[in-house]
């Protein structure tokens, strides 16, 4: 049985008068891989940020205590791209290296070790060759791989992903699942989709967020399922791709 990582207990969240979550629950295991899906508006956002600690909420989040490095947290974040600052004017590299500070002091230099850590990390994301370029200069997709990098680059016990697979082409969409995957030997990963479809062969476990939180301990879900979980489902396409996707309800 492995260890628990993150408890959340009774957590509610509200943003004047509208309920996000109302008192849900949910243990994180440190071998965990788990697909937070729900509707658009269903709460899975609020849910990474409580469980961050960087919004109010009522309820308790209860860290082990192997999640701390010293004083340091380990989660990595990678959030929706809409929230990180493009017009920052660091380079690439810089944006990757941001990802230590919480265990830097503050003020003290990179090491040339952090340096060579960085780029090996922007070379198995094949972004290198955009390693100098400010951030305000690169693709939507070079964009999110910079972003994992910064996440993972303190080795985290918990990464979280929200909506990792927006602006990437498909083919590094598989990558990064398989770079996911690779991570998910040393580190437990929270990866927020509203594409049942597309990442139930790439987690271990579904949670259904819509207000309320279910976890299902298996990566495979039937529609059934999720309408007693209270998620009931739409079928999307883009072009000639089928999507299953949970409907606003
Ligand atoms: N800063 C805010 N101020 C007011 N209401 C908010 C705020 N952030 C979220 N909400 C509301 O809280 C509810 C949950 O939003 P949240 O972003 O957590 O959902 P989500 O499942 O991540 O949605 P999406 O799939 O659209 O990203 C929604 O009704 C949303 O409108």
């Amino acid at each position: 049985m492995s260890n628990v990582l993150i408890s959340v207990r009774d957590l509610s969240v509200a943003y004047e008068g509208t309920t996000a979550l109302d008192e849900v629950s949910l243990d994180i295991f440190e071998d965990d891989f788990l697909g937070v899906i729900g509707p658009n508006g269903g709460g899975k956002t609020s849910l990474v940020r409580a469980i961050l600690g960087n919004i109010p909420y009522r309820g308790t989040v209860n860290y082990a205590a192997e999640l701390f490095r010293g004083k340091e947290r380990l989660i990595g974040y990678l959030p929706q791209q809409n929230v990180f600052d493009r017009a920052f004017p660091i380079s690439v590299t810089e944006t990757v290296l941001s990802g230590l500070q919480g265990h830097k002091r503050f003020r003290s230099r990179y090491t040339a070790e952090d340096r060579r850590r960085a780029l090996e990390l922007l070379e198995r994301t094949g972004i290198a060759e955009v390693a100098g370029r400010a951030i305000g200069e690169i693709s939507g997709g070079q964009m999110q791989r910079a972003l994992l990098c910064r996440a993972i680059i303190s080795e985290p016990r918990l990464l979280i992903l929200d909506e990792p697979a927006n602006f990437v082409d498909n083919q590094f969409e598989n990558e990064l699942y398989r770079i996911l995957q690779e991570l998910n030997r040393r580190m437990a990963i929270v990866m927020v989709s509203h594409d049942v479809g597309t990442i139930s062969s790439v987690v271990k476990s579904i949670v259904c967020v819509n207000r309320h939180v279910h976890r299902h301990d298996s990566n495979v879900i039937d529609e059934e399922q999720l309408r007693n979980y209270g998620c009931p489902i739409q079928l999307i396409s883009h072009g000639d791709v089928p999507h299953t996707v949970l409907s606003r309800h």
